[in-house]
Parts: C-alpha cells; sequence; structure tokens
C-alpha cells in the first residue's frame, strides 16, 4: 500500500497564493440566496453514496491527522495540558501502528495545534523544530464581544508569542443585523493585525439563523481577506454540520470562480469520529476536488477526533480495538 501522499513534514508552506482582499462588493452580497432543503437533500447523500473502503480508507484516515487542528480549548487547560497536546502531536500514531502501515519513514503531523492566547508560548516551545504552527483563539473567543481595540490587540500578543495562525470570531450581531460592511470593516482590520499568520474566520453559524446568512457572512469574509472560514467555536449549541458546510464550500467555489482564489475551510466542533472525517473528507473532494484535501485548504477543529482515527487505524490492521489506556490524549 503506498500512502506517501499523507507525508505532510513538507507541505505546512505550499506555494500558494494568499487571499488579498476585496472591496465589499453589497450587490454580490445581495445575490447571495441557499435553498436549505435542497442543502439538506444533497448532504443527505453524503457517505450514503459513497464509502472509502479498506486500504483506501486507511490512507484517507491518515490523510485526515494531516489536516487536524489539534484542539484544546477548556476552561480549566493547563500548561501541563498543552505540553501534553503537542506531544501528542509530535507522534500522532503509536510507531507500532505506523510500521503495520509501512509508514515509519513518513512523519503524519496534525495541520497545527490550536490553543486560548495564554497557551500559546508553551506551544510554540513544546513544538520546537516539527514545523507544526500554533494556532491561536482569539478576539472574545468564543463570543467575539468586546471593543475592537481589545479584540486587535490580542491578535497582536498572539501574532507576538509565535501563533502562525489565528482564529478570530465574528460578531454574530452583525450578520443578524445585516451590517455587512461593519463586519467587513472588522474582519479587514484583524486581517491586517494578523500580518503574516493566517487568518481563520469563525463564523458560529449555529448562531446565524439561516443558510442565507452564513453564505453572506462567509463571503463578506472572504472579500475582507481571510484565508480560511470556520464554522464553529466548539461552543454553539448546533456546532459544524453537513448542510453548513456545503453552503460555505459552495461560497468558497463561487469566490474561486469569480476571484481565482483558494479559500480554506474548517469545519469545528462536535467532530469526533473517523467515519465523520470520511463524510466532510468525501464531501470536500466532491465539491472542490482533491486539491482541497491538503492542509493549507482544510483543517477539522477537533478535540477528540484523532483518538478515534487511531483506534479504526488500529481496528484496521488487526481486526480489534486497543483499550483506551493505549492512547490516550492528554
Ligand atoms: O475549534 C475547535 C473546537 O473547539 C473543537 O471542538 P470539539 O471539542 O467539539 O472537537
Amino acid at each position: 500500500m503506498s500512502l506517501k501522499v499523507v507525508d505532510n513534514t513538507k507541505n505546512h508552506e505550499p506555494a500558494h497564493k494568499r487571499n488579498p482582499g476585496y472591496p465589499l462588493d453589497l450587490d454580490w452580497v445581495e445575490r447571495v440566496r441557499m435553498n436549505r432543503s435542497a442543502l439538506e437533500r444533497r448532504a443527505g447523500s453524503i457517505g450514503a453514496r459513497r464509502t472509502v473502503k479498506k486500504d483506501y480508507q486507511l490512507a484517507w484516515l491518515l490523510k485526515a491527522i494531516t489536516m487536524i487542528d489539534l484542539t484544546t480549548l477548556n476552561a480549566d487547560d493547563t500548561d501541563g495540558r498543552v505540553e501534553r497536546l503537542c506531544a501528542k502531536a509530535r507522534n500522532p500514531i503509536r510507531r507500532d501502528i505506523l510500521d503495520q502501515l509501512g509508514m515509519s519513514e513518513h512523519r503524519v503531523l496534525p495541520g497545527a495545534v490550536c490553543v486560548y492566547h495564554t497557551f500559546v508560548g508553551t506551544a510554540v516551545r513544546a513544538l520546537d523544530g516539527t514545523g507544526i504552527p500554533v494556532a491561536a483563539v482569539s478576539t472574545a473567543f468564543p463570543h467575539g464581544l468586546a471593543p475592537v481595540e481589545t479584540k486587535i490587540a490580542e491578535i497582536e500578543a498572539s501574532v507576538k508569542d509565535g501563533a502562525k495562525e489565528i482564529d478570530i470570531v465574528i460578531e454574530r450581531g452583525m450578520v443578524l443585523r445585516g451590517d455587512w460592511q461593519a463586519l467587513y470593516d472588522q474582519v479587514k482590520a484583524f486581517r491586517k493585525a494578523c500580518g503574516d499568520a493566517h487568518i481563520k474566520t469563525i463564523l458560529g453559524t449555529g448562531e446565524l439563523a439561516t443558510q442565507t446568512n452564513i453564505a453572506k457572512a462567509s463571503l463578506v469574509c472572504m472579500l475582507a481577506g481571510a484565508d480560511f472560514i470556520k464554522t464553529s467555536t466548539g461552543k454553539e449549541k448546533v456546532n459544524a454540520n453537513l448542510v453548513t458546510s456545503l453552503t460555505m464550500i459552495r461560497m468558497i467555489r463561487w469566490f474561486a470562480e469569480e476571484t481565482g482564489i483558494e479559500i480554506g475551510y474548517k469545519p469545528a466542533g462536535g467532530i469526533a469520529t473517523a467515519g465523520d472525517a470520511l463524510k466532510y473528507m468525501a464531501l470536500m473532494k466532491e465539491e472542490l476536488g482533491n486539491q482541497w484535501l491538503q492542509p493549507h485548504l482544510f483543517r477539522f477543529g477537533a478535540s477528540s477526533l484523532l483518538t478515534d482515527i487511531e483506534r479504526q487505524l488500529e481496528h484496521g490492521l488487526t481486526g480489534h480495538y486497543a483499550t483506551d489506556y493505549r492512547q490516550p490524549m492528554v
């Protein structure tokens, strides 16, 4: 079995044209409409029609690992927990499993480690030499409600501490009011504060009321310079799902058709099983093509997905599951 495609030690910084940002085109925003029942029908067909079998499934699961933002975002996080998460990021798969997959020569690494600002420095030190970027959630995560100056200062502090990716949250109220100018201005200011660090814009989709709102917010964030659009903080009542994902990735496709710029997609919150991961990957492949199944264009925001993937890899190889203690997370 050839699983070379998943070696991501060299592709954290692929040649990829970054979104330069565009003027706010309110006519375009007004033209955006989504039909929820059509989206639901299409989402229902993902995974039902297609399953990835055997060796391919193992390859896809390894590939999924390279696209995980390995996350801890708990109020009781500590330096110790972040260090353990980073140790897991250095070796996401047990050596014996990698050996059996014939992957001993390849280092399979996650897309990033994602933490609160407080732990950026700890994570940067713990990941030193790996090339794994640290992502910081920012701008008054998870609600996004703080003075804009405070939010910009937070981004600047995380960048100064070494974060290479900043996951900002938008103010949901701006979307609910249809105040696209305010949303655009704020995201544009956040992008400027990020500098070379990549910006992921979290929409909080479970709080945006309609698929059309989600689609319009996606577009405004992309026009303002987002490198990624991300569904959720993981703290809303409704987090990532396939219907919302369809809405957002169709806006990514439309944006790419109009501008030639490829924006990344990050579903987050509640994605916990290997089966979930395969469905999202099938969706990306079918809607946007294989080139989007790379860490610079697709990430899972997930705290427990890796544990299940490791279990399923072992099951795929041996026919049985490991006991929990063999795959500790943090
Ligand atoms: O951005 C990442 C999410 O907060 C992770 O959510 P999760 O703990 O449900 O996987």
